[in-house]
C-alpha cells in the first residue's frame, strides 16, 4: 500500500505547537506555583537590596580613615540598623545583611582586625577596592526591572526572586487537564495476574508518571479494548480536557483502531507518521465543540515508542499550553563511546547511558524493551541517512531527566 512520505520531526513539532495557544492566566500564591509558566513579564516592585548592606561580619568605618585604630561606637546588626552616622577614627561592629551605616563606606573583616575593649586595630589588610565587602543598593534589581520575562518556567529561583520583588501572587497559565486512554485488548490491569496472550498495561502508568513532572491535572480512562464504541465512549468521557493521548493501536493493523475512532467522534487528524524511531505511528488530531478546542496525541502502542513520543511530542505540546517560551527539550554535546552503525530513513533516537563524557547506547534497542528504557539516561539523536560512526565522534543527546530541558 503507497503512502505519503513520512514528516520530518521538526515539521511534526512545529505543527503540533502552531495548534496549541496558551492557556488562560490566573493569578497564583506564589509559594503554589512552582513548575508553572510565567503568563507575563514580571515587574520588581521594589529595590534588591534596599540599601546597601555588609556582605561580612566586621567593622564598618568611613572611606577617609581606612588605617584605624578607631573606636566602637556601637553596633549594626541584621534588621537593627545603627542609627547614627559614622566618623573618621570610629568604627561600627556590623554582621552580614547589616544596613550600612551613614557616613561609613568600607567593611574591614573582623579577621583582619583585633580588638580590645572598645578600641579596633587592623591587623590584616584593609578591603580593597574599600566597598567590597558591601553589597549595592539595587545590586540585584531596582524597581520597575523586568525580573523575569513571560514564558520563564517557575523555579525555586523564580519563587525566591518573585518574592524578593516584592510579589506575593504572580500570573501563570492555568494547570492544563489531560485524559490518558490507553487501549488493547491484551492488556491486563493487574500485572500479578497476567496470561501469556496478555501484557501488564503499563503504559498508562508511564504516561502519567512522565507528565507529572508538569502541573497537569490528569484523568486515566483505560485500558480500553480495541473497539470503535469503546474507544468513542471513552473519547466522550474525556470530552472536557484539553488534551487527550491515547497509547496503542495508531499504526496500520486491522485492530489499530485510533484513528477511524477520533474521525467517527468527530476528530479532524491533523497529521500521522513522522520520520522517527522509535515512534513512527504518532498522530495529531483536534476537535472543537462549541468553542472548546482539544488536542488529541495518540502515541504508538510499543512502550519505548510511547515513552520516546510523550517525550518528544506530549510533554512539548503541555508546556506550550502552560505559555513556556522554550517547549520543546534540548540537545546537549557529546561523544560516542561506542561505533554506531548507519541509520535508515528514519531519525533515531538511541537509548544510551549518558556519563557526563560519553554516551553507550545500550544493548537492546527494541522498541518494546523497558529493561533497556530503564537502564538509560539518555537518547542519542541520529539523523536519517548518517554514516556509521565510530567511538569518539561528536553526537547530540537529550537527557531524560526532566523531561530534557535544563
Ligand atoms: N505492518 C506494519 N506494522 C507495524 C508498523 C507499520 O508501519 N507497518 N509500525 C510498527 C511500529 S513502528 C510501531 S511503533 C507499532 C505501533 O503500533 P500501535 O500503536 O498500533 O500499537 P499496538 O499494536 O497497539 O501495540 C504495540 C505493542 O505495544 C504493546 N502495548 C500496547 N499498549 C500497551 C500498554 N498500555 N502497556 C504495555 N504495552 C502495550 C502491545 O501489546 C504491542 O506489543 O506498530 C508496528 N507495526
Ligand atoms: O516506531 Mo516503532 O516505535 O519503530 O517501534
Amino acid at each position: 500500500m503507497a503512502r505519503s512520505p513520512l514528516l520530518a520531526l521538526e515539521e511534526a513539532q512545529a505543527r503540533l505547537l502552531a495548534l496549541a495557544a496558551p492557556l488562560q492566566i490566573e493569578r497564583v500564591d506564589v509559594d503554589s506555583a512552582l513548575g508553572r509558566f510565567l503568563a507575563e513579564p514580571l515587574l520588581a516592585r521594589r529595590t534588591q537590596p534596599a540599601a546597601d548592606l555588609s556582605a561580612m561580619d566586621g567593622y564598618a568605618v568611613t572611606r577617609h580613615d581606612m588605617a584605624g585604630p578607631w573606636r566602637v561606637i556601637g553596633e549594626s546588626a541584621a534588621g537593627h540598623p545603627f542609627p547614627h552616622s559614622v566618623e573618621p577614627g570610629q568604627a561600627v561592629r556590623i554582621s552580614t545583611g547589616a544596613l550600612i551605616p551613614e557616613g561609613a563606606g568600607a567593611v574591614v573583616l573582623q579577621e583582619d582586625l583585633s580588638r580590645e575593649d572598645e578600641t579596633v586595630r587592623l591587623t590584616g589588610t584593609p578591603p580593597d577596592p574599600p566597598h567590597r565587602h558591601i553589597r549595592r543598593c539595587g545590586m540585584d534589581f531596582c524597581a520597575g526591572d523586568a525580573v523575569l520575562d513571560a514564558g520563564t518556567p517557575v523555579g525555586p529561583a523564580q519563587i525566591a526572586l518573585a518574592l524578593s520583588a516584592g510579589h506575593r501572587h504572580i500570573p501563570v497559565t492555568r494547570r492544563p487537564t489531560l485524559a490518558i486512554v490507553d487501549s488493547g485488548d491484551e492488556l491486563a490491569v493487574d500485572p500479578e495476574s497476567c496470561a501469556r496472550h496478555q501484557i501488564p498495561a503499563s503504559n498508562g502508568p508511564m504516561l502519567d508518571a512522565l507528565v507529572r513532572s508538569l502541573p497537569v491535572d490528569t484523568r486515566r480512562l483505560g485500558p480500553v479494548p480495541d473497539r470503535l464504541d469503546t474507544l468513542i465512549a471513552a473519547f466522550e468521557a474525556a470530552a472536557d480536557v484539553d488534551v487527550i493521548v491515547t497509547s496503542g493501536g495508531a499504526s496500520v493493523g486491522d485492530h489499530d483502531l485510533i484513528r477511524p475512532a477520533l474521525e467517527a467522534w468527530g476528530a479532524t487528524l491533523g497529521f500521522w507518521r513522522v520520520g522517527i524511531k522509535p515512534g513512527k505511528p504518532i498522530l495529531v488530531a483536534e476537535r472543537a465543540v462549541g468553542g472548546h478546542r482539544q488536542l488529541v496525541v495518540g502515541l504508538p502502542g510499543n512502550p519505548v515508542s510511547g515513552f520516546v513520543t510523550g517525550y518528544l511530542f506530549l510533554l512539548p505540546l503541555l508546556r506550550k499550553l502552560m505559555g513556556a517560551a522554550q517547549p520543546l527539550p534540548r540537545t546537549i554535546a557529546t561523544r560516542a563511546a561506542a561505533p554506531m552503525p548507519a541509520t535508515g530513513s528514519r531519525r533515531e533516537f538511541v537509548r544510551a547511558v549518558w556519563d557526563g563524557d560519553s554516551a553507550t547506547p545500550v544493548n537492546v534497542q527494541d522498541s518494546g524493551a523497558l529493561a533497556a528504557l530503564s537502564a538509560s539516561n539518555a537518547l542519542i539523536d541520529r539523523p536519517a541517512h548518517a554514516p556509521a560512526i565510530l567511538v569518539g565522534d561528536p553526537v547530540r543527546i537529550f537527557l531524560l531527566q526532566n523531561g530534557g530541558i535544563a
